[in-house]
């Protein structure tokens, strides 16, 4: 039976051929593709993993990274809980464009969606031109939730990052939940004390009416 706890939408963007497609494939099919080709628009993949007790799923949507692609990428924003900004430790350019990236996401996406960043390719430390600390300091000081840097050829990572995301959007979840639920007591409270008014207020009439 398809039974989950929740289902959270997870969106990828980031420069083109810093390895979005990639990562996804290795976390939901566990390869890393050979010849991996341009994405082309947005596609998506889901997977479950198990945060404590809870079935999640995740579907994690891939856009593409070109920029002739950027009006159907834009749409996906809005419905994300999560946006992965990826850029490749081996492409300076690709770093260099996060702010831009971070504009459309403060743009278009949800004000409290997750935001997470993740530099890509590690397994290429001899050709690093993006130090961690850097990729470190960029997130601090934009307030993104959680960086990481991983590698979708050698899965350094992979998991983890999926599980974070999935992981911190279960525990903002049951918080909300909890809240929702303080609220409907609250608001039953209130109830029983309109219902308590009422039927004071009942009495009074009744013995005014006497
Ligand atoms: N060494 C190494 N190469 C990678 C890694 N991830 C992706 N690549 C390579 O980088 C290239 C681009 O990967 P994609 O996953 O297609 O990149 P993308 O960000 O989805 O690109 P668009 O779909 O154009 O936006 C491919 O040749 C991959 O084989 C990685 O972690 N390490």
């Amino acid at each position: 039976m398809d039974d989950y706890k929740y289902l959270f939408k997870v969106v990828l963007v980031g420069n083109a051929g810093v390895g979005k497609t990639c990562l996804v494939r290795k976390f939901t099919q566990g390869i890393f593709p050979p010849g991996q080709s341009a994405t082309i628009g947005v596609d998506f993949m889901i997977k479950t993993v198990k945060v404590g007790n809870d079935k999640i799923k995740l579907q994690i949507w891939d856009t593409a990274g070109q920029e002739r692609f950027r009006s159907i990428t834009q749409s996906y924003y809005r419905s994300a809980h999560a946006i992965v900004l990826v850029y490749d430790v081996c492409c300076q350019p690709s770093f260099d464009c996060l702010p831009e990236w971070l504009s459309e996401i403060e743009q278009y996406a949800n004000r409290k969606v997750l935001k997470i960043i993740v530099g890509n390719k590690v397994d290429k430390d001899d050709e690093r031109e993006v130090p961690e600390r850097v990729g470190k300091a960029f997130a601090t000081g934009n307030n993104f939730d959680y960086f990481l840097e991983t590698s979708a050829l050698d899965a350094t990572n992979v998991e983890n990052l999926f599980h974070e995301v999935a992981m911190r959007l279960t525990e903002a979840m049951k918080l909300n939940d909890q809240r929702f639920h303080t609220y409907n007591i609250d608001a039953n409270r209130a109830q029983d004390n309109i219902s308590l008014i009422d039927r004071a207020q009942q009495q009074v009439r009744n013995c005014c009416n006497r």
